[in-house]
């Protein structure tokens, strides 16, 4: 600390580091723009200079534990800044009246009408010489009219788009409880926590947290993931976390961050015309060309025959007012022709039209990112679903669970009273220190569960068992975590244990974590090696679950000799505790609305990371999976040939614990064949099927941005 200062005392005579007032008087020990800097430019010398992670937290006044005070946010939004970025003010309806007027059809049209007023008057007097210029420029002027008002309601309506898309809510720690925010309330000073899929809300200083990787392309175009951790901790506004898991220190917010910069070079509206109306319009432009050919040609077959006329009667130097009229009058026919074959309202029917059916969806609340979308929807033939929060509600209660002692299945509440104390205690340790949800409490003391549905069902369980969440995390301490992810398909920790010692939990989907055990539990609470007998008693089980719809999840535990690597968590060797069954129920109305699909003739396909048994049950239930159908495993669909993948994709119609990357390999197969897909996913392991696809849905839960 004395060694810090010192440096900090030196390093301020040399740079003449001083506060300006407003700062000073807002009682905070660094400037604005110096800090975001610091981050920004990964300046670590910078950094080490103002004290660290710790140095700068207390010079923004913010404590790890217990974040700001909410009192605070308007005083450090004075000083650092709101977390909103500056937009291109939008544009008015007459940018749009003069967009459309810039129409070559359009700018004919005047001239002509201008060139017709003329002449009219001046042959056939006022106001008779008038009307045939004065129609056609009332006709612009409702082409122009209609064009513009449409035009513009688009932008309103794609601004309220907009809007809606960028509410976001993160997760800090504010006055010592954890609670959600919107992200534009967030301000320098804030403790945000950040796990897999969240987009990284402003720019910050990590403080803590496990095997953090960070998906900079949206920065810097560079694909390898970055490590973040206290030796490399800047954060980048907008840049994705990968993996892992953190909590971040605010330092920089809005317009002085890197993103906020580039928000607004690209905050300029990108036009964008859907399939149908780029096709129309080109065939606008061939009819339109063809008939300026046949004006042009009527044009100049006419003129000539009338100078032709003129010549064999000998009348070439005779010019009347008269001829001149005549000659105006073939250009009129030729311009009539123009207007007729120039079919200008086409593209414009099908904008109209669109727009509507947008509007027609947002009011279902569902919300169009594209125009495009909602004329790609209606030609799709294909949609691939996923299950979990899509098919189903998301509301995961845990239904029986197999302790491998009890060889017995239980509902929730029979487990405490059935079960000996050995078991119940591990049990209660895999739920509560191996989880990445969290049980928090609020200003009234009324505790709820922050998580994914899965682990929120387990903690929910913990807790009517009668665990104690903050007991068990004072108790035990922490040591590495690997997240979950949809890879990986499992969580695993390892946790020194209060007596000492230290051990390793896993947990995750059944088969897989099931794999990685070589003894179980026995009723008294010793392990015993499992027998192949004992292996397939639980398969039984596992699949029993399955076949009930129920999601299921295996934990284990192993206890790790002295002085073991607690860099890395092991990968077998593990004591099976239990199997839990997580019932997640089918959405009411799914059943209907997959009828309805096969019926228009659109198949409808499930891709889950769930088990292949839990998968096939809901199918069924939703009426996606028939007799004759095709159902089968990620893997297996990975290791086939390009060959027989294109053979079978048509017919499959459930695929079960599926990576990312199979979702995306079985869309653009499906596209391969001639199809048009449609995507419907809620999670970040669906982000890159959506992409794939024609038509991506994402049902928006969290914030993950395509
Ligand atoms: N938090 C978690 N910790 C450990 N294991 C989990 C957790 N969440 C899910 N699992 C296990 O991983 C499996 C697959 O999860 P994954 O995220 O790939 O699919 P999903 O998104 O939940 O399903 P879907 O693709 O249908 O939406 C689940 O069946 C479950 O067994
Ligand atoms: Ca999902």
């Amino acid at each position: 600390m004395v060694h810090k200062a010192a440096i900090r005392f030196s390093d301020a005579g040399r740079t003449e580091y001083t506060l300006s007032k407003e700062t000073q008087d807002a009682g905070f020990g660094i400037e604005a723009d110096e800090l975001a800097s610091i981050v920004r430019g990964h300046d670590t010398k910078g950094f080490n200079t103002h004290g660290g992670t710790e140095g700068i937290a207390k010079e923004v006044s913010s404590s790890f534990t217990d974040g700001i005070s909410s009192s605070d946010v308007s005083r450090r939004q004075d000083i650092y800044g709101v977390n909103k970025y500056t937009e291109k003010p939008p544009r008015g309806f007459w940018t749009f009246v003069w967009e459309a007027l810039h129409d070559l059809t359009l700018i004919i049209l005047m001239v002509c009408a201008v060139v017709s007023i003329g002449v009219g008057i001046g042959t056939e007097g006022l106001p008779k010489g008038m009307y045939d210029g004065v129609g056609i420029l009332l006709s612009i002027f409702l082409v122009v009219l209609v064009t513009a008002v449409s035009d513009y309601k688009q932008s309103l309506q794609f601004r309220d788009l907009d809007k809606e898309k960028k509410k976001i809510f993160v997760q800090v720690t504010r006055d010592g409880y954890r609670q959600k925010i919107s992200i534009y309330d967030l301000v320098v000073g804030d403790i945000v926590n950040l796990s897999t899929g969240d987009i990284v809300p402003a720019d910050g200083i990590f403080i803590f947290g496990y095997n953090l990787l960070i998906d900079e392309s949206s920065l810097s175009g560079e694909s390898e993931p970055l490590d973040v951790n206290q030796e490399k901790p800047f954060l980048l506004c907008g840049t994705k976390v990968q993996d892992g898991y953190a909590t971040m220190l605010v330092t920089a917010v809005g317009m002085r961050t890197e993103w906020g910069k580039l928000m607004e070079t690209l905050s300029e509206e990108t036009d964008d015309e859907t399939p149908l109306q780029v096709k129309l319009n080109g065939v606008a432009t061939i009819i339109g060309k063809i008939g300026l050919v046949f004006a042009v040609l009527t044009f100049l077959v006419l003129t000539t025959r009338f100078l032709v006329v003129k010549f064999v009667h000998q009348e070439f130097s005779h010019w009347s007012s008269g001829d001149a009229l005549k000659l105006l009058d073939f250009f009129a026919i030729a311009v009539t022709i123009i207007v007729v074959a120039v079919p200008e309202g086409l593209p414009l029917a099908v904008t109209l039209s669109l727009a509507f059916a947008m509007k027609k969806l947002m009011n279902d609340k569902a919300l169009v990112r594209h125009l495009s979308a909602c004329e790609t929807m209606g030609s799709a033939t294909s949609i691939c679903t996923d299950k979990t929060g899509t098919l189903t509600t998301n509301h995961m209660v845990v239904d029986r669970i197999w302790f491998s002692g009890k060889n017995k299945e239980l509902k929730g509440n029979e487990v405490k009273t059935e079960t000996s104390e050995t078991i119940l205690a591990i049990f209660l340790q895999v739920i509560f220190l191996n989880t990445g949800a969290e049980v928090v409490k609020d200003k009234d003391g009324k505790t709820t569960i922050l998580g994914q549905p899965t682990e929120s069902a387990l903690l929910e369980l913990g807790i009517l068992l009668g665990g104690d969440f903050d007991a068990f995390r004072q108790q035990y301490q922490i040591k590495n975590v690997e997240p979950f992810s949809s890879v990986r398909k499992k969580m695993s920790v390892l946790v020194t244990l209060p007596e000492g010692g230290t051990r390793a939990f896993c947990k995750g989907a059944s088969e897989i974590v099931l794999g990685l055990c070589n003894k179980m539990i026995d009723c008294d609470g010793h392990s015993v090696d499992l027998s192949e007998e004992h292996m397939k008693n639980i398969t039984n089980v596992i699949n029993g679950f399955a076949n009930e719809a129920l999601r299921t999840l295996c934990l284990a535990f192993k206890d790790m000799d002295d002085g073991c690597n607690e860099d890395s968590i092991p990968e077998d060797g593990y004591t099976l505790v239990a199997v839990v069954g997580i019932k997640d129920p089918v959405r009411p109305g799914v059943m209907d609305a997959v009828r309805t699909c096969l019926a228009a003739g659109i198949t409808v396909r499930m891709v889950t990371g769930d088990n292949i048994y839990t998968a096939k049950a809901i199918a069924r239930e939703c009426g996606i999976l028939t007799e004759d159908g095709l159902a089968l495993e990620g893997s297996e669909f990975r290791n086939k040939n390009p060959l027989e993948m294109k053979a079978i994709v048509s017919n499959i119609q459930v695929m079960a614990r599926s990576l990312p990357s199979d979702k995306h390999t079985l869309v653009s197969y499906l596209r391969n064949v001639g199809e048009v897909v449609s995507v419907t996913g809620d999670g970040t392991n669906d982000a890159p099927a959506l992409h794939e696809s024609d038509i991506g849905l994402a049902m928006g839960i969290a914030g993950t941005e395509l």
